[in-house]
């Protein structure tokens, strides 16, 4: 991924400990959703939140290496439209506003995820 991750990101949210307690808490606010929750209906809570957890650490410049399948990869044939993507994007912000994490940190975190959307969405 080519974007860097702003300075002190991953200490403001908490290290890892405080990215896996919001994924928990994203994944069982995501399995709730009435737009996007039937997608997750079947999934795993612990490994997705552990995948996710992973997968963010990494990309806030925490020492922590993603192990799952690439983006494509892992959405491929689920259908996702941009207005799916953009309803996680906003999960993911009411998740962040719980856990007290700023509105600058927020939207540090988004960038991170922003270009995802390209392998992520399926339907254009
Ligand atoms: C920034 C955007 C996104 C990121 C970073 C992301 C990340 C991930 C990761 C890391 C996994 C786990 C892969 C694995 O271990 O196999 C996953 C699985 C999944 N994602 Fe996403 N995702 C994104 C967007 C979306 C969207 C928009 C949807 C649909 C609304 C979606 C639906 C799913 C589903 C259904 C799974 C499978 C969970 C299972 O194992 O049952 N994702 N995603």
């Amino acid at each position: 991924y080519p974007v860097q991750p702003a300075p002190g990101l991953y200490q403001a949210v908490g290290e890892k400990t405080g990215i896996r307690a919001l994924m928990d808490d994203f994944v069982v606010r995501l399995k709730a959703d009435s737009r996007i929750g039937d997608q997750f209906k079947d999934t795993n809570a612990e490994n997705l939140a552990s995948q996710l957890t992973d997968q963010v650490c990494q990309l806030a410049g925490g020492p922590c290496v993603y192990k799952g399948p690439d983006m494509k990869t892992a959405h491929e044939g689920m259908e996702i439209t941009r207005a799916h993507f953009n309803a996680l994007v906003e999960v993911l912000q009411v998740s962040m506003d719980a856990k007290g994490i700023s509105f600058q940190r927020q939207n540090q975190i988004l960038a991170l995820l922003a270009p995802m959307h390209r392998d992520t969405v399926t339907v254009r």
